[in-house]
């Protein structure tokens, strides 16, 4: 059983991949894909191998054109109680002087320590396609920031929970975990998110604005999809030019450049740039005067 909540009916494994802390499914009927943090006996925590593999699938998923959606989910139950979770964040167990440690020779260890969910952070934030946290449990420290920067979040109104204890292990996500958590509760319900220490059921954390709705459990996946085959009836162009002019005031001059290449890609497409380039690769002046000064 992938997870209580996975309709077995729905999906296939995305082939060509041997995960072992993610899942990775694709569905049958619409395009979209579901990416789950497997560890649930330890509430979803994430090792460096757990980020490699999720970074792997979210990079698989971006490149797949006819893939509009990406869910993001933890499998559960907990075998061992039973307990839900999204993702408690960093193992503590793994966790060295210097970041998250890889176990003995591992493929990707090396002689420092990791801190690499910062890269799957920004793979979310730069993916052209929304990435909806689908969040059945504890959403903890570094697994909060992770919903946090996700393009939604829809939550299990039974099990969902939203806990920072980041500064009960000492740790701080300083970027989007916290600054940009603030863009969306406001400065004063961020810094008692980080500074109380809180724990916030899924209504709560929709009444605060950094959960879009709050479900029963049971249909927690089912509306999951319902929103993803909403998103892939839209415009491919619309959504990507949107989600990046949403980054876009709080990216800064990465946002700025990351839309700039889509607008790039589009002026691309015109037969105004075609002009250009043929013009130079035919050794002669462009010529574009069949082509109007826009207003
Ligand atoms: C998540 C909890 C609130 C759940 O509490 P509950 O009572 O329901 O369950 P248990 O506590 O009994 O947990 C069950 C089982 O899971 C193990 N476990 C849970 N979380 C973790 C974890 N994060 N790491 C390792 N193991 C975990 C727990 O030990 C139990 O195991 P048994 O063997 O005893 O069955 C509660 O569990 C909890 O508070 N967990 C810790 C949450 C936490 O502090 N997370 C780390 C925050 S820091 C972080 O995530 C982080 C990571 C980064 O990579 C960063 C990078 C850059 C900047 C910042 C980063 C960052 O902040």
């Amino acid at each position: 059983m992938v997870s209580e909540l996975f309709d077995a009916d729905r999906w296939d494994p995305v082939d060509g991949f041997d995960f072992e802390d993610v899942t990775y499914h694709r569905a049958r009927e619409q395009g979209t894909v579901r990416i789950a943090f497997d560890r649930p006996a330890v509430r979803n925590a994430f090792r460096p191998r757990t980020v490699d593999e999720l970074y792997t699938a979210l990079d698989h998923a971006k490149r797949q054109t006819d893939v509009g959606c990406v869910l993001l989910t933890g499998n559960g139950p907990s075998p061992k109680d039973g307990g839900w979770a999204f993702s408690s964040g960093g193992d503590q167990r793994i966790r060295g002087a210097d970041g998250y440690q890889y176990e003995g020779d591992e493929e990707g260890a090396g002689p420092t320590g990791r801190l690499h969910i910062l890269e799957v952070q920004r793979l979310i934030r730069f993916i052209p396609k929304p990435v909806v946290a689908v969040v059945p449990g504890w959403a903890v420290g570094g697994g909060h920031s992770l919903h946090v920067v996700c393009d939604l979040t829809l939550a299990s109104a039974d099990h969902a929970k939203f806990l920072q204890t980041d500064p009960d292990v000492a740790s701080f996500d300083a970027g989007f975990g916290s600054a940009y958590l603030a863009r969306q509760v406001g400065q004063k319900k961020a810094r008692e998110v980080f500074f109380l220490g809180k724990t916030y059921s899924a209504e709560e954390a929709a009444e605060m604005g950094m959960v879009n709705e709050a479900v029963p459990h049971e249909d927690l996946e089912a509306v999951a999809l319902e929103w993803a085959e909403a998103i892939n009836g839209k415009s491919p162009t619309a959504i990507r030019m949107l989600k990046y002019a949403f980054n876009l005031d709080s990216d800064g001059l990465v946002g700025q450049q990351v839309f700039a290449g889509e607008a790039t890609r589009l002026g691309y497409m015109t037969d105004e740039a075609a002009e250009g380039r043929d013009a130079f690769v035919e050794g002669r002046e462009p010529d574009f005067s069949a082509f109007p000064w826009h207003y």
